[in-house]
């Protein structure tokens, strides 16, 4: 990939902050027309399905993408919103407010927002930052837990984008937020808040996107931090080991994936006389077709069909003030981190000395 030409490099800019909030992409229509290049882009990352390229070839193109996209496509009909995808409208917002929830607190940082597969693209959210003059830029991955399918898929086309950069900003990519305590704090204020007004169900469940068994085997660290999450999250509610269980949900192809699963979970408590479950999806930033279709609909009505009473779902944080303050509380730490800088010096070199000079500045 050639570098890009940049504008002459010059000692009189100052330095500027850009964060850049990135999610994983979502279709632009709940179409199975939408849907074929977003599953095409995404189940083509080998950061997503890690089989061989000669295996799963034929089996996306030949199976998945002549079959998924349909079925796909009247799930997110069934969620869809006036302005677009749940993923996309939250993730808008969010980096909405994130630029004044931040501003208020002193960091002038210019806030976009980016998907990791279709558009806005990652490339051109950290473009847009470079051509507003960002010489640091933040990226925010939007996911609580690291893992390598949707954190690391996020840094690849970070660096992918900067082989195409001849002036690199200063980088900084945030890895996870599973155990922090203000993000931790807003999942127990949204959860105290729904039981204030609905009263307590018999078991908090605590739903996670799946992932296949074997990245734990490998040492992805997804699992266990979905588990610290949830332990914690548990402790600040003051619940016992038999009020909340943990699931993962999402499962996506024959092989095995981390276990126990949601649905099955769910039907196993209402067998044994659960009347009410509440579930959660704290792996999430904000709702999304897995939250919306998957567990407020389906899980909801597999529950209710194997007899339970009463089934809750709480939502994500989304653009709720305990959200968005542990988002900036998030920020505002990794931006501290950057060194002080002098400020700029324009005789730091004869050519910005005769750049200045031609620009009429007095020497
Ligand atoms: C929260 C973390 C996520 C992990 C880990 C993850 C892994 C993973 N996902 C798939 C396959 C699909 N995921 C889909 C949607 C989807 N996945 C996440 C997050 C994680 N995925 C989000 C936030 C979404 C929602 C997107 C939206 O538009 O709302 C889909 C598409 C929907 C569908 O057709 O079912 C697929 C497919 C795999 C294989 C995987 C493996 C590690
Ligand atoms: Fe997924
Ligand atoms: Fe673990």
């Amino acid at each position: 990939m050639p570098m890009q030409t940049e504008p002459p490099y010059s000692h009189d800019q100052s330095p500027k902050t850009g964060l850049l909030l990135c999610n994983l992409g979502t279709p632009t229509a709940p179409t199975a027309a939408a849907l074929r290049p977003y599953l095409a882009q995404f189940l083509s990352d080998p950061r997503v399905v890690e089989l061989p390229r000669l295996l799963w070839w034929p089996i996306l193109h030949g199976v998945v993408l002549r079959l998924r996209p349909r079925k796909s496509a009247a799930k997110y009909a069934s969620i869809w919103l006036p302005d677009g995808s749940p993923l996309k409208v939250w993730t808008e917002r969010q980096a909405k407010l994130l630029q004044g929830y931040l501003g208020e607190r002193g960091h002038h940082v210019q806030v976009r927002w980016a998907m990791r597969y279709g558009q806005p693209s990652v490339a051109s959210g950290l473009d847009a930052l470079k051509a507003a003059g960002c010489t640091r830029i933040l990226v925010l991955s939007a996911y609580p837990q690291y893992s390598a399918a949707t954190t690391a898929s996020v840094a690849d086309a970070v660096f992918a984008w900067g082989r195409t950069v001849r002036n690199l900003p200063e980088l900084r990519l945030v890895r996870n937020y599973h155990d922090q305590p203000e993000y931790i704090a807003a999942l127990a204020a949204s959860v105290r808040r729904h039981w204030q007004a609905h009263g307590r169900p018999n078991v908090l469940l605590l739903s996670f996107h799946g992932m296949p068994a074997r990245t734990l085997e490998k040492g992805d660290p997804y699992h266990c931090e979905c588990h610290k999450t949830a332990r914690l999250l548990a402790e600040a509610l003051g619940l016992s080991a038999d009020q909340y269980r943990v699931t993962f949900q999402s499962r996506f192809g024959r092989a095995k994936w981390l276990q126990p699963y949601t649905e099955p979970t769910l039907i196993e408590l209402a067998r044994s006389g659960v009347d009410r479950v509440d579930a959660i999806c704290p792996g999430f930033s904000c709702d999304c077709i897995e939250t919306l279709e998957e567990i407020n609909l389906e899980a909801r009505s597999a529950f209710l069909q194997a007899g339970g009473k009463a089934f809750h779902y709480i939502p994500c944080l989304n653009d709720s003030h305990e959200g968005m303050q542990a988002l900036t509380a998030l920020c505002e730490q990794h931006l501290l981190g950057w060194p002080t800088r002098l400020p700029p010096d324009p005789s730091a070199c004869a050519h910005s000395r005769q750049r200045a000079l031609s620009m009429g500045a007095k020497s």
